[in-house]
């Protein structure tokens, strides 16, 4: 195994001041790190990643039922070659849950990121995947805000200052993915950012996830037992950039090894505004604003940022769900200001 190339930061190290400078280090200077001593056992995560193969081995018809394309709410089944990153397919496969919720009826909606509220696609042929996957986003959950309330600490500001944006149902998204072995390397995920407050990814001991680090690609090892982070948009907004969104990607195993792994995605609620924290005057020195790349415009309106990769990593959900009248026109409002062909261009013609 190689050795670890991001920093290693203890989740009970972040009760002292140096625990806290450590954590601030690693989320402003590279934005990806691993977490150690979270509380999801060793044993736990194993038992989490056996589950996921065992989706994965269920027959193709059956991972169809519940496929994405039946889900305004981008819950569900995708299929090899049916996401796009970066404008290329990916090479994986994945089922995706999020908050389990009602859908609004059609005249309730008044902004298209409402429609990503609804129920999640679970499989009937696999009835233990609802319990044991609802109890892993709880636990994620729990991990994700403690972290986020270390993280507001080690930025100056109360542990509570981003509370009110997660309100009582913060929007959480989580994924299985594998990565089938190909004969060549290729894109298992394109490079992106993620766009909430923060992810975690449970990976299993096969390499492939990287991240950009000046113009190099650094490997995250697999590290038994550990979380990797890293900071979506919003934390880059609400720091005013003093902490980064990372671009990462995942490369494809060869070798006839696949690789699984489990990431889970937590941002405020959908109807939350990220406010820019008043940081103490010798880190907002450091904050010299957010990025700025025309082609992923970073939103502070939560909902849409959200919604704006949900539309471009499923294009054909987007074409047979976004693109009628009433949501063309509400979609125009939004993103006017995204370069929006690349989102649908049926949609916003
Ligand atoms: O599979 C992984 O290790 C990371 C996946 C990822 O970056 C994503 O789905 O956003
Ligand atoms: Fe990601």
């Amino acid at each position: 195994m190689n050795a670890a190339t991001l920093p290693i930061i203890s989740m009970t190290s972040l009760e002292s001041a140096a625990g806290l400078a450590a954590l601030r280090e690693a989320a402003s200077e590279v934005g990806f790190f691993y977490l150690t001593d979270h509380g999801l056992s060793e044993a736990a995560q194993q038992r989490y990643l056996a589950l996921t193969r065992t989706f994965f081995q269920l027959p193709t018809a059956v991972k169809q039922t519940i496929d994405m394309i039946h889900s305004p709410h981008f819950r569900g089944y995708n299929a090899l070659g049916s996401e796009m990153t970066a404008g290329r397919l990916d090479a994986r496969e994945q089922f995706d849950w999020m908050n389990e919720e009602l859908a609004l009826a059609p005249d309730q909606l008044r902004s298209p990121w409402q429609k990503l509220i609804g129920p999640n696609l679970w499989p009937s042929a696999m009835p233990s995947l609802k319990p044991a996957l609802t109890q892993l986003q709880q636990t994620m959950s729990h991990i994700t805000v403690n972290l986020l309330q270390k993280l507001c600490l080690a930025l100056g500001v109360t542990s509570n200052a981003l509370d009110h944006t997660l309100g009582s149902q913060p929007y959480t998204h989580a994924k299985l993915i594998r990565y089938p072995a190909q004969q060549a390397q290729q894109q298992g995920v394109g490079a992106h950012k993620d766009p909430g407050y923060l992810t975690l990814v449970l990976q299993d001991a096969q390499s492939g996830l990287k991240v950009e680090r000046g113009n190099e690609w650094v490997n995250v090892a697999p590290i038994p037992g550990a979380l990797v982070v890293n900071i979506g948009e919003l934390l880059e907004l609400a720091s005013n950039g003093f902490l980064k969104a990372t671009n990462h990607k995942v490369e494809s195993p060869t070798g006839g090894i696949e690789r699984y792994s489990i990431a889970f995605f937590m941002a405020a609620q959908l109807s939350a505004t990220v406010p820019v924290l008043p940081l103490p005057s010798h880190l907002k020195a450091r904050a010299l604003g957010p990025s700025t790349d025309p082609n992923n415009p970073l939103l502070t309106d939560v909902g849409n940022n959200v919604l704006k990769g949900r539309l471009r990593s499923h294009p054909q959900v987007t074409r047979k769900h976004y693109c009628d009248d009433q949501l063309r026109h509400l979609l125009a409002k939004s993103f006017a200001h995204l370069p929006t062909n690349e989102i649908c261009n049926e949609c916003l013609a």
